[in-house]
Order: structure tokens, then C-alpha cells, then sequence
């Protein structure tokens, strides 16, 4: 399904493709690898999103930048006061069926030792999440998916329906870093301050999306027109083990498992959620 050759990793073709997505991940955080899934499987990835999409977990949720709960005790400017719509919906792992071609994909070993060598890992492990590791983010129409930072430091999507306007992908590569969260620079972009820091991308169905999201503040821009944006998330960590928060998987699915009950997941840095 998908053009490049993962199950070739001796060939040519494979290493250019590494090289090429790991300069562009080394130079602005984000690389994209144009129609990686072949025009004849597209309509098939798409009909499988529009049968998930009315899955999605919709609750308009008042959220930060850093997807924290209000805290007071913060100055009045610091980037986590301001309080944004976020307006897309998720439908979380358990609900895409195992033969979709999304989730045939998230655990294919060629597939992540494909992305490992792109983002320069020796390997990557599937969430232990049974709902965060792979999602469909659906906006639709009226909606945006506002500015924020990931929990995870490398963000895998795949565009599977773009919209008929607007929904466009936005971010300011390596913003913050895991040592500082250099808030001014945030909140500058939050108020519409950003300049030349902010980066635009209109993707394409079946286009493959590697970036750095904990570092990179990025958002969607509101969908214009009745036709959802959809795309599949793919979460995946260098560490094996990792499940997100109990608070955090409520707030996007509206429900947790037992596997959330633990303490706080693994993270890699102190920085703000
Ligand atoms: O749908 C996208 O393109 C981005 C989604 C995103 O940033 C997220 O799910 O954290
Ligand atoms: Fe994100």
C-alpha cells in the first residue's frame, strides 16, 4: 500500500528517503513524504476514516496550550492562562478495526523501523495506550484544533480526507526545548505575534507527516465547508511502556481502561504537559 519501500531496508531507495525525511526533521522539525500511501489504496483509506469518524469522542473542550488545568497562581501573560475551543474529536484505537489499513500499519515492524531510522532512534514501540497509540482526529467543518504541544516527542500522522478549505497544519519548529519553554515566544505566537516563526503545510490525502511535536507548538486552522479533515495519528515512543494520564486520556476519549489507572506515564523531560 504504501510507495516506499519499507520492506527493502538494504535498497537505495530506502536510505534516500531515510536521508532525505531525517534533513528535513534535523532543519525545521517537520518532513513530509508525499503521497506515501499509493493513489490506488487512497479511496479505500478515506471510506475506512468516514466509517470510523462517527466514533469520535466530540466534546468541545476548554483547554491550554499545554493541555494543564487552570493555575492561578501563574502570571496573568504566561502562555498557560489563555484559554482556547479545542474542536476536534478523536476515535481512539479500540474502535478502528484491526483490518483497516491504518491499523494494519501502526504495528508493522518494516513500517517502525522505517520511522525509527527517519527520526534517528534505534527503535520505536507501540503505546501500551489501547486508545492513544493510533486515533483518527476528526475536525470538522467550523472546528479547529488549536495550538498546543504533544505529549509525545515525535508525532506520526497521515492525512486521510482533507477538507475543502481551510484546516491547515501550522507550527513553529522547535519553539520550546526540553530544557526551556521559553514562554515569551509562545505567547507571542498564541496572539497572533508569531511572524515569520510560523510555518504552514497543506497536505494531501495519503500524504505521511513526521514532526517533532513536543518541541514544535503546532495547530490545525479552523475547516471551511461541510467535509471533515481526517487523519490518522500514529503515536509511538523509544521507550516501551508508555500510557497517557488518566485526566488526559478522559479529556480526548471521555473514558479510560485499567491500563491508565497507574501514576504518572513515562515522559522524557520536566517540561508542562
Ligand atoms: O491532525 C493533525 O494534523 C494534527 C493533530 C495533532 O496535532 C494532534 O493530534 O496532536
Ligand atoms: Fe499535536
Amino acid at each position: 500500500m504504501a510507495r516506499y519501500p519499507l520492506h527493502r531496508p538494504d535498497s537505495p531507495a530506502w536510505r534516500d528517503a531515510v536521508r532525505t525525511a531525517r534533513a528535513q526533521l534535523d532543519a525545521d522539525g517537520c518532513a513530509v513524504l508525499p503521497g506515501f500511501v499509493r493513489a490506488s489504496w487512497r479511496d479505500r483509506l478515506r471510506t475506512e476514516g468516514e466509517a470510523v469518524a462517527p466514533r469520535a469522542h466530540h466534546e468541545t473542550a476548554v483547554v491550554n496550550v499545554y493541555n494543564t488545568d487552570p493555575d492561578p497562581s501563574l502570571p496573568d501573560d504566561h502562555p498557560a492562562r489563555l484559554a482556547m475551543e479545542r474542536g476536534n474529536a478523536f476515535v481512539a484505537r479500540d474502535r478502528i478495526p484491526d483490518s483497516a489499513l491504518v491499523h494494519r500499519l501502526y504495528p508493522l515492524p518494516a513500517f517502525r523501523a522505517f520511522l525509527a531510522a527517519c527520526v534517528g532512534v534505534p527503535e520505536l514501540h507501540e503505546l501500551a495506550d489501547p486508545l492513544a497509540g493510533l486515533c483518527l482526529n476528526v475536525v470538522a467543518g467550523g472546528r479547529s484544533h488549536p495550538w498546543h504541544f504533544d505529549t509525545n516527542e515525535i508525532a506520526i500522522s497521515l492525512l486521510t480526507r482533507a477538507p475543502e478549505a481551510g484546516g491547515e497544519f501550522e507550527y513553529c519548529p522547535d519553539i520550546r526545548s526540553a530544557e526551556a519553554e521559553n514562554t515569551a515566544a509562545v505567547a507571542d505566537v498564541l496572539h497572533g505575534r508569531g511572524g515569520d516563526r510560523v510555518r504552514r503545510l497543506v497536505l494531501r490525502a495519503g500524504d505521511l507527516q513526521l514532526f517533532r511535536g513536543r518541541y514544535s507548538l503546532h495547530r490545525v486552522t479552523e475547516v471551511r465547508g461541510s467535509t471533515a479533515r481526517h487523519t490518522a495519528i500514529f503515536s509511538y515512543s523509544a521507550r516501551p511502556g508508555v500510557v497517557g494520564s488518566a485526566v488526559r486520556t478522559r479529556q480526548l476519549f471521555g473514558r479510560t481502561l485499567p491500563e491508565h489507572g497507574g501514576s504518572r506515564s513515562v515522559r522524557v523531560d520536566g517540561l508542562m504537559d
